[in-house]
Protein backbone atom coordinates (compact mmCIF):
# COMPACT_ATOMS: atom_id res chain seq x y z
CA UNK A 1 0.00 0.00 0.00
CA UNK A 2 1.42 3.44 -0.66
CA UNK A 3 1.70 5.98 1.16
CA UNK A 4 -0.79 8.49 0.18
CA UNK A 5 -3.41 5.07 0.45
CA UNK A 6 -2.23 4.47 3.73
CA UNK A 7 -2.64 8.34 5.02
CA UNK A 8 -6.27 8.46 3.28
CA UNK A 9 -6.56 5.23 5.20
CA UNK A 10 -5.64 6.47 8.74
CA UNK A 11 -7.63 9.62 8.61
CA UNK A 12 -10.48 7.81 7.80
CA UNK A 13 -10.23 5.83 10.91
CA UNK A 14 -9.50 8.48 12.88
CA UNK A 15 -12.61 10.43 11.56
CA UNK A 16 -14.72 7.19 12.98
CA UNK A 17 -13.12 7.37 16.18
CA UNK A 18 -14.43 10.57 16.71
CA UNK A 19 -18.02 9.90 15.48
CA UNK A 20 -17.45 6.42 18.20
CA UNK A 21 -16.76 8.54 20.91
CA UNK A 22 -19.81 11.05 20.93
CA UNK A 23 -22.96 11.01 22.52
CA UNK A 24 -25.47 9.28 20.58
CA UNK A 25 -27.59 11.36 18.29
CA UNK A 26 -24.29 13.63 17.90
CA UNK A 27 -22.46 10.60 16.87
CA UNK A 28 -24.91 9.47 14.13
CA UNK A 29 -24.86 13.25 12.89
CA UNK A 30 -21.17 13.00 12.51
CA UNK A 31 -21.69 9.75 10.61
CA UNK A 32 -23.71 11.07 7.99
CA UNK A 33 -21.32 13.90 7.99
CA UNK A 34 -18.93 11.69 7.21
CA UNK A 35 -19.92 8.76 5.06
CA UNK A 36 -21.83 11.03 2.93
CA UNK A 37 -18.59 12.92 2.21
CA UNK A 38 -16.28 9.82 1.49
CA UNK A 39 -18.82 7.54 0.09
CA UNK A 40 -18.85 7.54 -4.13
CA UNK A 41 -22.46 8.17 -3.51
CA UNK A 42 -24.80 8.30 -0.66
CA UNK A 43 -28.73 9.64 -1.13
CA UNK A 44 -30.53 11.32 1.85
CA UNK A 45 -31.32 9.83 5.62
CA UNK A 46 -28.62 7.87 5.52
CA UNK A 47 -28.11 6.61 9.51
CA UNK A 48 -25.08 4.57 10.66
CA UNK A 49 -25.09 3.20 14.47
CA UNK A 50 -22.26 3.45 16.64
CA UNK A 51 -19.56 0.63 15.88
CA UNK A 52 -20.20 -0.13 12.55
CA UNK A 53 -17.19 -0.76 10.51
CA UNK A 54 -17.28 0.70 6.49
CA UNK A 55 -14.02 -0.23 4.79
CA UNK A 56 -13.52 1.11 0.50
CA UNK A 57 -15.98 4.29 0.85
CA UNK A 58 -15.02 4.92 -2.36
CA UNK A 59 -16.27 1.84 -4.02
CA UNK A 60 -19.63 2.01 -1.82
CA UNK A 61 -23.06 3.55 -3.50
CA UNK A 62 -26.37 3.90 -1.37
CA UNK A 63 -29.43 5.01 -2.24
CA UNK A 64 -31.70 7.15 -0.05
CA UNK A 65 -32.64 6.39 3.58
CA UNK A 66 -30.23 3.17 4.13
CA UNK A 67 -29.58 2.09 8.15
CA UNK A 68 -26.78 0.64 9.52
CA UNK A 69 -27.49 -0.89 12.53
CA UNK A 70 -24.72 -1.11 15.34
CA UNK A 71 -21.76 -3.24 15.12
CA UNK A 72 -22.67 -3.84 11.38
CA UNK A 73 -19.74 -4.04 8.80
CA UNK A 74 -19.11 -3.73 5.20
CA UNK A 75 -16.11 -4.87 3.53
CA UNK A 76 -15.65 -3.17 -0.31
CA UNK A 77 -11.86 -1.93 -0.47
CA UNK A 78 -11.13 -4.14 -3.45
CA UNK A 79 -14.90 -4.67 -5.12
CA UNK A 80 -17.84 -3.07 -5.18
CA UNK A 81 -21.52 -2.28 -2.71
CA UNK A 82 -24.28 -1.10 -4.53
CA UNK A 83 -27.60 -0.31 -2.34
CA UNK A 84 -30.68 0.70 -3.63
CA UNK A 85 -33.52 2.94 -1.26
CA UNK A 86 -34.81 1.64 1.92
CA UNK A 87 -32.31 -0.94 2.97
CA UNK A 88 -31.92 -1.91 6.59
CA UNK A 89 -28.68 -3.94 7.87
CA UNK A 90 -29.38 -5.18 11.69
CA UNK A 91 -27.06 -5.18 13.81
CA UNK A 92 -24.01 -7.53 13.36
CA UNK A 93 -24.60 -8.18 10.21
CA UNK A 94 -22.06 -7.97 7.22
CA UNK A 95 -21.72 -7.86 4.21
CA UNK A 96 -18.18 -8.61 2.52
CA UNK A 97 -17.49 -7.60 -0.89
CA UNK A 98 -13.84 -7.67 -0.80
CA UNK A 99 -12.88 -8.68 -4.50
CA UNK A 100 -16.44 -8.60 -4.90
CA UNK A 101 -19.80 -7.04 -6.22
CA UNK A 102 -22.56 -7.05 -4.00
CA UNK A 103 -25.67 -5.29 -5.66
CA UNK A 104 -28.85 -4.97 -3.68
CA UNK A 105 -32.44 -3.62 -4.71
CA UNK A 106 -34.56 -1.52 -2.80
CA UNK A 107 -36.97 -2.30 0.30
CA UNK A 108 -34.68 -4.71 1.45
CA UNK A 109 -34.64 -5.50 5.08
CA UNK A 110 -31.40 -7.82 6.56
CA UNK A 111 -31.91 -9.24 10.09
CA UNK A 112 -29.31 -9.15 12.42
CA UNK A 113 -26.24 -11.60 12.49
CA UNK A 114 -26.68 -12.08 8.86
CA UNK A 115 -23.50 -12.43 6.42
CA UNK A 116 -23.51 -12.05 3.10
CA UNK A 117 -20.40 -12.77 1.01
CA UNK A 118 -19.55 -11.95 -2.51
CA UNK A 119 -16.10 -14.28 -2.77
CA UNK A 120 -14.85 -17.27 -1.85
CA UNK A 121 -11.11 -18.55 -0.95
CA UNK A 122 -9.71 -20.12 -3.99
CA UNK A 123 -8.58 -23.56 -1.97
CA UNK A 124 -7.75 -25.46 -4.87
CA UNK A 125 -4.03 -25.72 -4.33
CA UNK A 126 -2.19 -27.95 -2.20
CA UNK A 127 1.07 -27.02 -2.46
CA UNK A 128 0.17 -23.36 -1.68
CA UNK A 129 -1.40 -22.07 2.00
CA UNK A 130 -5.04 -21.28 1.17
CA UNK A 131 -4.93 -17.55 2.51
CA UNK A 132 -2.43 -17.14 0.03
CA UNK A 133 -4.12 -18.52 -2.95
CA UNK A 134 -6.61 -15.54 -3.24
CA UNK A 135 -10.61 -15.35 -3.70
CA UNK A 136 -12.81 -15.98 -6.41
CA UNK A 137 -15.10 -13.44 -7.26
CA UNK A 138 -19.00 -14.47 -7.39
CA UNK A 139 -21.78 -11.29 -7.52
CA UNK A 140 -24.27 -11.77 -5.10
CA UNK A 141 -27.52 -9.63 -6.02
CA UNK A 142 -30.63 -9.66 -3.95
CA UNK A 143 -33.51 -8.17 -5.72
CA UNK A 144 -36.28 -5.73 -4.47
CA UNK A 145 -38.82 -6.36 -1.58
CA UNK A 146 -36.36 -9.14 -0.01
CA UNK A 147 -36.42 -9.98 3.57
CA UNK A 148 -33.73 -11.72 5.52
CA UNK A 149 -34.83 -13.16 8.79
CA UNK A 150 -31.28 -13.42 11.70
CA UNK A 151 -28.53 -14.91 11.29
CA UNK A 152 -28.83 -16.23 7.89
CA UNK A 153 -25.79 -16.77 5.29
CA UNK A 154 -26.09 -15.64 2.05
CA UNK A 155 -23.16 -17.74 -0.16
CA UNK A 156 -21.28 -16.17 -3.26
CA UNK A 157 -22.89 -16.33 -6.61
CA UNK A 158 -26.48 -16.47 -5.03
CA UNK A 159 -29.35 -14.46 -6.56
CA UNK A 160 -32.13 -13.82 -4.35
CA UNK A 161 -35.35 -12.85 -6.37
CA UNK A 162 -37.98 -9.75 -6.12
CA UNK A 163 -40.60 -10.10 -2.87
CA UNK A 164 -38.45 -13.29 -2.08
CA UNK A 165 -38.22 -14.43 2.03
CA UNK A 166 -35.11 -16.03 3.76
CA UNK A 167 -36.12 -17.67 7.16
CA UNK A 168 -33.96 -16.80 10.20
CA UNK A 169 -31.13 -19.42 10.53
CA UNK A 170 -30.54 -19.90 6.93
CA UNK A 171 -27.80 -20.80 4.70
CA UNK A 172 -28.75 -20.03 1.00
CA UNK A 173 -26.68 -21.80 -1.25
CA UNK A 174 -28.44 -21.67 -4.57
CA UNK A 175 -30.23 -19.27 -6.57
CA UNK A 176 -33.92 -17.92 -5.14
CA UNK A 177 -36.98 -17.36 -7.25
CA UNK A 178 -39.07 -14.53 -7.11
CA UNK A 179 -41.61 -14.53 -4.18
CA UNK A 180 -40.71 -17.98 -2.89
CA UNK A 181 -40.03 -18.25 0.82
CA UNK A 182 -36.77 -20.19 1.93
CA UNK A 183 -35.56 -21.41 5.06
CA UNK A 184 -33.41 -24.41 6.55
CA UNK A 185 -29.38 -25.40 5.76
CA UNK A 186 -29.41 -25.65 3.47
CA UNK A 187 -32.24 -23.25 2.06
CA UNK A 188 -35.06 -24.70 0.26
CA UNK A 189 -38.42 -23.67 -0.37
CA UNK A 190 -41.02 -23.90 1.90
CA UNK A 191 -43.69 -22.02 0.24
CA UNK A 192 -44.41 -19.29 -1.86
CA UNK A 193 -45.94 -15.61 -0.93
CA UNK A 194 -49.63 -15.35 -2.21
C1 LIG B 1 -34.90 -6.51 9.92
C2 LIG B 1 -35.47 -7.73 10.46
O1 LIG B 1 -35.95 -8.46 9.70
S1 LIG B 1 -35.33 -8.04 12.10
C3 LIG B 1 -36.37 -9.48 12.42
C4 LIG B 1 -35.73 -10.74 12.02
N1 LIG B 1 -36.79 -11.76 12.03
C5 LIG B 1 -36.53 -13.04 11.81
O2 LIG B 1 -35.39 -13.45 11.70
C6 LIG B 1 -37.72 -13.95 11.68
C7 LIG B 1 -37.73 -14.67 10.33
N2 LIG B 1 -38.94 -15.44 10.14
C8 LIG B 1 -38.94 -16.77 9.86
O3 LIG B 1 -37.88 -17.43 9.83
C9 LIG B 1 -40.31 -17.39 9.58
O4 LIG B 1 -40.27 -18.71 10.05
C10 LIG B 1 -40.67 -17.37 8.07
C11 LIG B 1 -41.05 -15.93 7.71
C12 LIG B 1 -39.53 -17.83 7.17
C13 LIG B 1 -41.82 -18.33 7.72
O5 LIG B 1 -42.93 -18.01 8.43
P1 LIG B 1 -44.31 -18.75 8.08
O6 LIG B 1 -44.74 -18.46 6.67
O7 LIG B 1 -45.28 -18.40 9.14
O8 LIG B 1 -43.90 -20.30 8.07
P2 LIG B 1 -44.47 -21.47 8.97
O9 LIG B 1 -44.28 -21.13 10.40
O10 LIG B 1 -45.85 -21.80 8.47
O11 LIG B 1 -43.48 -22.66 8.62
C14 LIG B 1 -43.60 -23.48 7.46
C15 LIG B 1 -42.60 -24.61 7.61
O12 LIG B 1 -41.27 -24.07 7.49
C16 LIG B 1 -40.53 -24.34 8.70
N3 LIG B 1 -39.74 -23.14 8.99
C17 LIG B 1 -40.22 -21.89 9.18
N4 LIG B 1 -39.21 -21.04 9.41
C18 LIG B 1 -38.08 -21.76 9.37
C19 LIG B 1 -36.72 -21.43 9.53
N5 LIG B 1 -36.34 -20.19 9.78
N6 LIG B 1 -35.80 -22.42 9.41
C20 LIG B 1 -36.19 -23.70 9.15
N7 LIG B 1 -37.48 -24.07 8.98
C21 LIG B 1 -38.41 -23.10 9.09
C22 LIG B 1 -41.56 -24.62 9.76
O13 LIG B 1 -41.04 -25.45 10.78
C23 LIG B 1 -42.64 -25.31 8.96
O14 LIG B 1 -42.24 -26.64 8.74
P3 LIG B 1 -43.34 -27.84 8.77
O15 LIG B 1 -44.30 -27.52 7.64
O16 LIG B 1 -42.52 -29.07 8.53
O17 LIG B 1 -43.99 -27.77 10.09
Amino acid sequence: MNIKKRMTLHFEEGLKFIGNCLPMSLGMLWRRFLYGFFLQQSGSKLRVGSAVSIQGLKNIILGNNVSFNRFSSLYASRGEINLGNNVFLGDFSSINANDAHVKIGSNVAIGPMTIIQGANHNFQRHDIPIVDQGHIESRVEIADDVWIGAKSVILPGVKIGTGAVVGAGSIVTKDVPDFAIVAGVPAKIIKMRK
